[in-house]
């Protein structure tokens, strides 16, 4: 099995999770390549919740493209679950989330619920976090300040660049990477993240950080592992 099937495989898991929640409920919806994969196994039994609240503009597209109805976050008090990947989850629930640049809204989201369904394959079960670079999303005038004092961490800070390209300059130049709030985003390669809840209260701390993409305090509550023999489910 590819990593593109485990992950069908643990959306369709996540899929038969929520289904067995009461209906009538609105559910949160995470970002990237697994979270697509539960919304599309989602879509035949849509009409199971009463409306979903989306982590991101990508999600927002695609659930109204399967008739989901999406909610403003304002209109909501409380989800019972929100589902969404990670970039790496240690033994403990804890997760580096934000490779696709959805951290903030994700948790916002996430701390509306009462349970964060983490789904992803087993490729992101890690004994330490911090192999895939931390993403801290800034607001852009502070790159500088920020970033000298994320370099006191001891890892490597860098700029995280759009894939895109611009050519209207008359040369091919990349551009910052830009999230859905306007933030840019730092990433910090070379952690070895020992005390989870303790980074992401001093990330928190500084000025000009918006949100690191470090979910202690919003850790996951069950997770959905996929492998090449089906889909464990962990509680944390
Ligand atoms: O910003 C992106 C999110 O945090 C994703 O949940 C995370 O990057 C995992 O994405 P994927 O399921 O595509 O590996």
């Amino acid at each position: 099995m590819n990593q593109d099937q485990l992950k069908q495989l643990v959306g369709e898991a996540a899929r038969d999770e929520v289904l067995r929640l009461p209906a009538g409920q609105i559910l949160g919806i995470g970002t990237g390549s697994t979270a697509n994969y539960f919304i599309d196994a989602l879509a035949p039994h849509k009409d199971h919740f009463l409306g979903t609240v989306s982590s991101s503009n990508a999600t927002t597209e695609r659930l109204l493209k399967h008739g989901f109805k999406v909610l403003d976050p304002n209109e909501v008090d409380h989800l019972p679950a929100y589902v969404d990947g990670a970039d790496e989850i240690d033994p403990a629930g804890y997760m580096i989330k934000g490779g696709g640049g959805a951290l903030t809204r994700e948790k916002i989201i996430a701390s509306m619920a009462t349970q964060f369904i983490c789904i992803c394959d087993a490729s992101k079960q890690v004994p330490v976090l911090g192999n895939f670079a931390l993403p801290v999303e800034i607001i852009p005038l502070s790159k500088g300040i920020v970033t000298q004092e994320l370099n006191k961490l001891g890892g490597t800070v860098t700029l995280r660049m759009s894939k895109e390209t611009r050519t209207d300059l008359g040369q091919t130049a990349s551009q910052p990477f830009v999230t859905d709030n306007g933030g840019w985003i730092l990433n910090i390669a070379g952690l070895k993240i020992a005390n989870p809840i303790t980074l992401e209260e001093q990330i928190n701390q500084i000025a000009g950080v918006i949100t690191v993409g470090l979910f202690a305090k919003e850790k996951a509550d069950i997770l959905l592992v996929s492998n090449a023999s089906g889909v464990s489910r962990i509680t944390f």
